[in-house]
């Protein structure tokens, strides 16, 4: 299969499988993907998501340059096409965390598609792009948006306009990954770290995510005041009971997401 998923204890761990092809998305792979965020966001055991890539090469080298693209293939299929890869990574959109292993190259969509999620973690050896320009286009799954937005505008626009390539230390040094392990380091700290946060009160990890992505698009004073709103919601929450009571009683909460 193009797309593994495999769930253990609320984190599912979401590997793109065509190592053979450096990861590359095919017709195939975008509509397992679907399917892997659609689990994602119904399945109420699912606290948390991780995407990697298979092998030890490519995290994954964006969309298939060798879809042949049929010369009936109309504006209007390839703007379904395109309207379905930008669904595919706001479509990952979903309330709950995900955290990225970029386990090599992730370029063109595989960079949009690390952009889309919450937490990026890379390989040493990995290297970041957007080639799109190189192939007479441009990012077609957010990557002018989100990359501005992740990076400083300069390195941004020098990374769109050129097509160049970063290295994770230049990434790290960015801010568009948070941490750089060894290849064989990498998915041990990502698995940690999500089952760490699949430990925590779900209505507030799932709360953290929205008041944040939304809330950068607000004004300021608007954005505190959809915290506090928030805030206030989950005062009377069973969940929020159980975190001061197991803090007084030296335990472990067990949250159960209401
Ligand atoms: C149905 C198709 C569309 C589905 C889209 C679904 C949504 C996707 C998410 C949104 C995407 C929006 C659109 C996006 O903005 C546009 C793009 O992503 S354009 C693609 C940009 N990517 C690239 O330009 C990368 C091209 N590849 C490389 O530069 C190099 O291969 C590499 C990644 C640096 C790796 O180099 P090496 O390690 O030396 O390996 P090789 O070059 O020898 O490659 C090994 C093998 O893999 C094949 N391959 C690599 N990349 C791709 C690719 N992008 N598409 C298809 N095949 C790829 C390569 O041809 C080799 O194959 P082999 O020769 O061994 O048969």
């Amino acid at each position: 299969m193009p797309v593994d998923v495999s769930v253990t204890d609320g984190v599912a761990e979401i590997t793109l499988n065509r190592p053979e092809a450096r990861n590359a998305i095919d017709a195939e792979m975008r509509e397992r993907l679907h399917e892997a965020w659609r689990r994602v966001g119904s399945d109420p055991e699912i606290r948390v998501a991780l995407v990697t890539g298979a092998g030890t090469k490519a995290f994954c080298a964006g969309a298939d340059l060798k879809r042949t693209m049929p010369p009936q293939e109309s504006f209007a299929q390839l703007t379904f096409n395109s309207t379905r890869s930008q669904h595919l990574l706001t479509g990952m959109n979903t309330d709950k965390p995900i955290i990225c292993a970029i386990n090599g190259y992730a370029i063109g969509g595989g960079l949009e598609m690390a952009l889309a999620c919450d937490i990026r973690l890379a390989s040493t050896n990995a290297e970041l792009g957007l080639a799109e320009v190189r192939h007479g286009t441009i990012p077609g799954g957010g990557g002018t948006q989100h990359l501005p937005r992740a990076v400083p505008q300069s390195l941004a626009m020098q990374m769109l306009l050129t097509g160049d390539r970063i290295n994770a230390a230049k990434a790290l040094e960015s801010g568009l990954v948070s941490e750089v392990e060894t290849p064989e380091g990498l998915l041990p700290r990502a698995r940690e770290m999500a089952n760490r946060i699949a430990r925590n009160g779900p209505l507030a990890v799932r709360a953290i995510k929205r008041v944040v992505r939304e809330g950068m698009a607000m004004p300021l004073a608007s954005a505190l005041q959809f915290e506090q709103f928030v805030w206030g919601n989950l005062r009377d929450t069973e969940d929020r009971v159980e975190g001061r009571r197991a803090f007084a009683e030296g335990r472990v909460p067990q949250f159960k997401g209401r």
